[in-house]
């Protein structure tokens, strides 16, 4: 029933084309979001979902379909909770320390260069996260380990690509 009442949703929002671009992904992210107080957010722009589209878009269609929007929306309600358990002064943002401990509860095991990283790229002039940014490193962060893992065949942790693969790794993303 609820599979239903989902396909039904991802029908309202794709369109005839039964795929969601990146307009349609930034209309129902910036819906929900608004539903929820707990959550800061200036809303996804439209370039994050552009983002989140090519990490998302397993069949290279430049549009994410019906299995690749559940995979998206399932990731995203679980990093929602993440996020809010982790936003302990109920900010509505996470700071770069809480950041770190979200980013290992999602199962992500990085090193300390990265998390400063995360912090330079996705944080705000006073070192906090709003919910649109946390969500758009995670899809990041969680497509390219899967990237990696694809490429990485005998699971030796070395990938060898060559230029071209690289930037259709890099670019598309
Ligand atoms: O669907 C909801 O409103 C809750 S349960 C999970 C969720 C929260 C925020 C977003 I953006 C997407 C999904």
């Amino acid at each position: 029933e609820e599979q239903k009442q989902f396909r039904n949703i991802f029908r309202q929002i794709a369109g005839d084309d039964m795929e969601i671009n990146a307009e349609e992904l930034r209309n129902v992210l910036n819906n929900v979001v608004k539903k929820h107080k707990d959550l800061r957010s200036e809303g996804f722009e439209l370039e994050s979902c552009r983002s989140m589209i090519a990490l998302m878009d397993t069949d290279g269609s430049g549009k994410i379909n019906f299995d690749e929007f559940r995979h998206l929306w399932d990731k995203i309600k679980s990093w929602q909770k993440i996020f809010k358990r982790y936003d302990t002064d109920h900010s509505g943002t996470i700071n770069s320390y809480e950041m770190r401990n979200a980013v290992n509860d999602a199962g992500f095991r990085l090193n300390n260069q990265l998390y400063d990283i995360i912090t330079m790229r996705y944080a705000d002039k006073n070192m906090n996260i709003d919910f649109d940014s946390f969500i758009c490193c995670f899809v990041r962060l969680d497509a390219m380990f899967r990237a990696f893992h694809a490429f990485d065949k005998d699971g030796d942790g070395i990938i060898k690509l060559n230029v071209l693969e690289w930037l259709q790794l890099t670019l598309y993303a």
